[in-house]
């Protein structure tokens, strides 16, 4: 039995590209498949004007392959010293599409974030006004919080009240990884999405400490219990507009996972849309991949559908992916699932 299905092109609403050597290696492994992305802004230094992001997506246009169709989405990266008036000038010309929060501390490259939510209401302000979104890291940094309550604990201190004390403002919660997170968004009105990796649709938390700790499923938010999982899976496949794909997908040398101090994030960019397609399909839902994967971002950015497809196949046989990538930096692990899968994207 063969199966295949045909949707709008992808895109993906949380992606890290990072910069030189990893830049150049993980770019075609997102744009094979993908249309557009939001392009994370944390990068060393951060990307904090519109200045540095209109020079950052100069160098992702550059590394990207000929032949190849792409269109980066800017976001900055927002600072307790963030200009109101240099988000508005990014916005208006089309350059930025978000502004990323960060609390300080809370996930890599993160030392630059917000530490005092008071510091940065002139600029959530500005961005209710405009209807620029805030795309939100939603943890915690409190030492006292266990790591698992994180974000269940970053919705009630941080993230309703900044929401109650900014009216109109646009959020999206990244990568939730609870069901403390989809409950918060069914609660609430379509000012409010999330996006959800392709990886906490697959590991729980099981799957990085039983039998050995296996750091390429480490990434933050860490995966929680086995119920937030099925969670997850229930939105993304609900046809619920607010939830949509954002991989996460992070980029690290094995080097850098694979040592007493590992790095979070998982790599997920060259087998996202397969491994989407096995999820949906073992959820019965093969009809909601295209809400998921290619309508509900677009409808949350206020931005067209794309017009170019992508197909799916499935194989009795199971399909193979490369286990490495290889970059100027040393490898980089492609995400395992642990099953065989069957779907592959159709070249
Ligand atoms: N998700 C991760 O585990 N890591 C991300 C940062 C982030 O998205 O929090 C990274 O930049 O490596
Ligand atoms: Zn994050
Ligand atoms: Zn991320």
């Amino acid at each position: 039995m063969s199966t295949s299905i045909t949707i709008p092109r992808p895109d993906d609403w949380h992606l890290h590209l990072r910069d030189g050597a990893m830049l150049g290696a993980v770019l075609p492994e997102t744009a094979r498949h993908f249309a557009r992305a939001i392009i994370m802004p944390n990068l060393v230094p951060p990307v904090v004007t519109a200045a540095q992001a209109a020079a950052y997506r100069d160098r992702i246009l550059a590394a990207l392959p000929e032949g190849m169709q792409f269109d980066p989405l800017m976001t900055l990266y927002l600072t307790e010293q963030t200009d109101p008036a240099d988000v508005a000038a990014a916005h208006a010309s089309g350059l930025v599409k978000a502004v990323k929060l960060y609390p300080a501390g809370a996930t890599t490259n993160s030392a630059s974030g917000v530490t005092n939510f008071d510091t940065v209401r002139p600029v959530l302000e500005k961005m209710a006004e405009i209807g620029l979104p805030l795309c939100v890291h939603g943890e915690v940094t409190d030492p006292d919080v266990d790591i698992f309550d994180r974000e269940a604990v970053f919705i009630d201190r941080v993230l309703d009240p900044v929401r109650r004390a900014t009216p109109g403002l646009r959020v999206v919660m990244e990568h939730i990884t609870t069901s403390n997170g989809v409950e918060y968004v069914q609660a609430n009105a379509a000012d409010l999405g999330a996006t959800i990796t392709t990886h906490h649709l697959i590991i729980n938390r099981n799957h990085i400490l039983v039998g050995g700790i296996k750091p390429h499923y480490y990434c933050l938010p860490v995966a929680k219990r086995e119920s937030h999982r099925l969670a997850l899976r229930a939105a993304a496949t609900s046809g619920d507009a607010r939830f949509f794909l954002g991989t996460d997908s992070a980029p690290h040398t094995d080097a850098n996972k694979e040592m007493a101090c590992g790095c979070a994030g998982c790599f997920t960019a060259t087998n996202t849309m397969a491994l989407l397609a096995h999820v949906f399909d073992e959820m019965g839902a093969l009809d909601k991949l295209e809400g998921f994967a290619s309508r509900n971002g677009p409808g949350f950015y206020r931005l067209p559908v794309n017009t170019a497809t992508l197909t799916l196949t499935k194989s009795d046989a199971p399909v193979t992916f490369p286990t490495k990538i290889a970059t100027d930096d040393g490898p980089v692990t492609v995400f395992d699932p642990g099953f065989p899968v069957h779907w592959q994207v159709q070249p």
